[in-house]
């Protein structure tokens, strides 16, 4: 018998096991044996998804509170160093049949399928009687709340803040309800979120995630992405102005990820609701004959949870992704041409990838060959959802409709063959010796770049304790002063060393302290010119120096392009690897912010440990910039730094603010060019590869860059790092979002937000977010409005 897999999507008339098949037995060394017998009948027990549970001995998906094993069954020896291997594991698929609409009542429809109860559906209809087995099958009249419960979803929430990546997606016909079991009966128009008792799985998860944050011991750091794959194109939906697109790329360490994708922070439900509702009003969708809102993008909401645990104990990242699929259909019937049918086209040709992935996974391991996830933007997306680390749910939405059979046995034949995909999901975590190791690279790295920046603005080696602002009070646990940072031993003289060996939470504020300070110290000196006095800004207290940065707009310290590093010094400045990236990226003539760049917001330093979390702002007493805006920069420097007077930005001498027609992408891209030195072995590598960076693809031409860099008005996203080893999630350049608070993410602050480092959450790096006027472009820079345009 041929497997299924090689069978086409016909179905096996009559076919019906309430056993389970030979195919799906438990088989030593915890493979699953395929490829005998097709089955598209078979009712698996519980589903394995939880891992490190066999087969058959797990608690029954959807089962209401089924206990999750313990961390430790879990996992087990991820606790020594970062992710452990886990068991293979299936896809758990279930069906959700929605009701006849009144249009085919009044067309006189048949209804032809029919839940048989335990899992099983039956089709019925002329030629065609089968019957299909899955996880669970909810018929046309359950309710969301039952879907939500039956399905599973509150452990997949619950493996998420385990630091499990769980993924839930939606796939059937168009108009087959995909989107109505995730959102709930959300249409474009709709500006209120649906009624409570129709909100769909993911404003549910939202809730049982939010619920379970405050319950839980450890601290829950969340933040939401959202993108659609519109016609083959990734686009961010959270960005503000259009949905800008952006680059899908591969990395050796976290496979696929899109770089630049904004995130944003919330801690409430109607932060995130309320990025639900924004971003999918920003969805394509168009009417056809099937569905008056139906989607034309595959889209794909993320919920990020780091776990802030204490600091004996790994840190988690789980992430929640939501994946809308846009509905397959069949241009004859959905009567769509012009740009529909393109659409259409589209959309039909990423789900044929998708159920080509899905054929070649559900072969056993021994008969699988290469899994062409690059055939579309939608495989590489869902790869290691579908074949590598993470937990998948599957809900497969039909139509009972008899019009829509052919359709119907599609979905069912395709969600038969998901059942027998297998991932081995792992947690994502990062010991507390890995986040040292990084942050000690981090730090040397700053540490001998600002060394260099001050050689090259002629500037002293060390930083005068003297000129620290009076009056502010040490962090506890900080570095006294900065003198002796740069004393005549260097790094030797660094007491870095005795901090990482150190056991116990006093090392972190300390570490993340030093970091912070370099981090600022390193901003003004990438902006020498933003205070009539560099010398004396840069080399003041690093308090001061941060009220200066809230607002830059003076170009990049040219000299600072080939850094000259002290003889002997133990680094990897002197590699070859180690030039400067904006030596060799940015044009003799390039002026551009530092890492912000943004005259409106401001660069929070972090907060200490005994600062708040700053709830967001209503958009009403949303502060404004400096100049444009005056109220911003005011409130972000009053949460985070006592005393000093906060300086305003000085408009750079002759700048328009006006960037010339076509040159606003390159800009930004512009600015991107300058990663701190602690960046660069991890894009030399990528560049080595055979997919470029944004940089590279988009290199600046140098007479197209003035003296002015023109940031965004709402923020902006920093070079995109590659993914930090040891973190299965790709970072993500934050930026800001419509609500709640927008990041801009570097290496060492990625680390910082991530996990272990109870303190500061929101870090440096970080602008206050208050609600994006949609009006506005980020990162095309179109129609900005700066302070000096006048
Ligand atoms: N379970 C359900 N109960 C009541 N109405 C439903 C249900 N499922 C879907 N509908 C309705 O059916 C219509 C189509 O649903 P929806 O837009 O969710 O389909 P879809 O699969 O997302 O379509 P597309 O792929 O074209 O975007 C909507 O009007 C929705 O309200």
């Amino acid at each position: 018998m041929e497997p299924e897999g090689e069978r086409g999507w016909e179905p096996r008339p009559g076919a019906r096991s309430k056993t389970l098949p030979r195919s799906q037995e438990r088989l030593p060394q915890g493979t699953v044996r395929t490829g005998g017998r097709r089955e598209h009948s078979a009712t698996v027990g519980p589903a394995a998804l939880v891992p490190g549970v066999p087969v058959g001995r797990s608690p029954s998906w959807g089962a209401p509170s089924a206990p999750l094993p313990s961390v430790a069954q879990r996992s087990p020896g991820e606790e020594r160093d970062g992710p452990a291997v886990g068991r293979e594991t299936r896809l758990r698929v279930v069906l959700r049949v929605r009701p006849l609409t009144r249009t085919e009542i009044q067309r006189g429809d048949r209804r032809v399928v029919h839940s048989l109860g335990d899992g099983t559906i039956h089709v019925s209809a002329p030629r065609h009687n089968a019957t299909f087995g899955f996880n669970a099958v909810f018929d046309a009249g359950t309710s969301q709340e039952a879907v939500f419960e039956g399905s599973g979803m509150r452990q997949l929430v619950e493996l998420a803040i385990d630091g499990f990546s769980c993924t839930i997606f939606a796939f059937g016909q168009t108009g087959s309800g995909k989107t109505y079991t995730l959102m709930g009966p959300f249409t474009q128009n709709e500006t209120r979120p649906a009624a409570p008792g129709l909100l769909g799985l993911m404003q549910r998860s939202f809730a049982c995630l939010l619920e379970q944050s405050q319950s839980c011991s450890s601290d829950l750091a969340l933040s939401a992405s959202y993108l659609e794959i519109y016609n083959e194109q990734v686009r961010d939906l959270l960005s503000p102005g259009p949905p800008c697109v952006l680059p899908l790329r591969w990395s050796k360490t976290c496979g696929f990820y899109v770089e630049n994708q904004l995130s944003v922070d919330f801690e409430s439900l109607e932060t995130i609701t309320e990025l639900l509702l924004q971003g999918s009003q920003r969805r394509r969708t168009s009417a056809h004959a099937l569905n008056r809102h139906s989607s034309r993008s595959h889209a794909v909401l993320t919920i990020h949870v780091r776990s802030r645990a204490p600091s004996t104990r790994p840190s988690k990242q789980g992430t929640l992704c939501f994946v809308d699929l846009a509905g397959s259909e069949r241009v004859k019937e959905t009567g769509s041409s012009g740009e529909l049918s393109v659409e259409a086209n589209n959309i039909n040709r990423s789900l044929l990838a998708l159920g080509h992935c899905i054929s070649l996974l559900a072969k056993s391991q021994g008969k699988r060959t290469h899994i062409p996830y690059r055939d579309s933007k939608l495989t590489r997306l869902l790869a290691r959802s579908l074949g590598g680390s993470g937990v998948t749910l599957m809900v497969a939405c039909i139509s009972p409709s008899s019009r829509c059979l052919s359709e119907t046995l599609s979905t069912l034949h395709y969600a038969s063959r998901a059942r027998k995909v297998t991932t081995r999901p792992m947690a994502n975590r990062v010991s507390r010796v890995k986040l040292l190791q990084t942050l000690e690279e981090e730090i040397h790295a700053l540490q001998l770049e600002n060394l260099s920046l001050r050689q090259q603005l002629c500037l002293p080696r060390v930083p005068m304790k003297s000129m620290e602002v009076p009056g502010t009070p040490l962090r506890p646990g900080a570095w006294p002063g900065w003198g002796g940072r740069y004393g005549s031993l260097g790094m030797c003289n660094c007491p870095l060393e005795g901090q990482l060996l150190a056991e116990g939470a006093p090392a972190w504020p300390s570490l993340y302290g030093l970091l912070r300070d370099f981090v600022v110290e390193n901003e003004q000196l990438r902006q020498p010119r933003l205070s009539p006095d560099p010398s004396s800004d840069i080399s003041a207290g690093p308090n001061h120096r941060a009220a200066h940065s809230s607002c830059d707009s003076q170009p990049l310290l040219q000299s600072a392009r080939t850094p000259c590093v002290p003889h002997g010094h133990p680094t990897r400045l002197r590699q070859p690897d180690a030039t400067p990236v904006s030596a060799t990226r940015l044009p003799a003539s390039v002026g551009g912010p530092g890492l912000h760049g943004h005259p409106h917001v401001g660069l929070c330093l972090w907060q200490g440990e005994d600062a708040q979390p700053t709830p967001p702002l209503p958009p009403a007493s949303r502060p404004s910039c400096s100049q444009c805006c005056p109220g911003l920069a005011d409130a972000i420097m009053s949460q985070t730094l006592p005393g000093p007077p906060i300086p305003q930005p000085v408009p750079p001498e002759g700048s328009t603010g006006v960037m010339p027609p076509g040159q606003e992408d390159v800009g930004l891209l512009g600015s991107h060019q300058l990663p701190r030195l602690s960046q660069l072995p991890q894009r030399k590598r990528r560049s080595r590869g055979k997919s470029r960076s944004s940089s590279q693809q988009h290199q600046l031409p140098r007479e197209l860059l003035g003296s002015v860099r023109c940031p965004s008005p709402e923020g902006r996203v920093i070079p995109s790092a590659p993914p930090w080893p040891g973190f299965s999630e790709p970072r993500v350049g934050r930026g800001t979002g419509l609500a709640g608070r927008a990041h801009l993410s570097s290496r060492a602050m990625a680390g910082a937000s991530s996990g272990d480092l109870a303190q500061p959450t929101h870090s440096s790096y970080t602008w206050e977010n208050k609600r994006t006027p949609w009006g506005h472009r980020d990162l095309g820079l179109q129609g900005l409005h700066r302070p000096w345009d006048g």
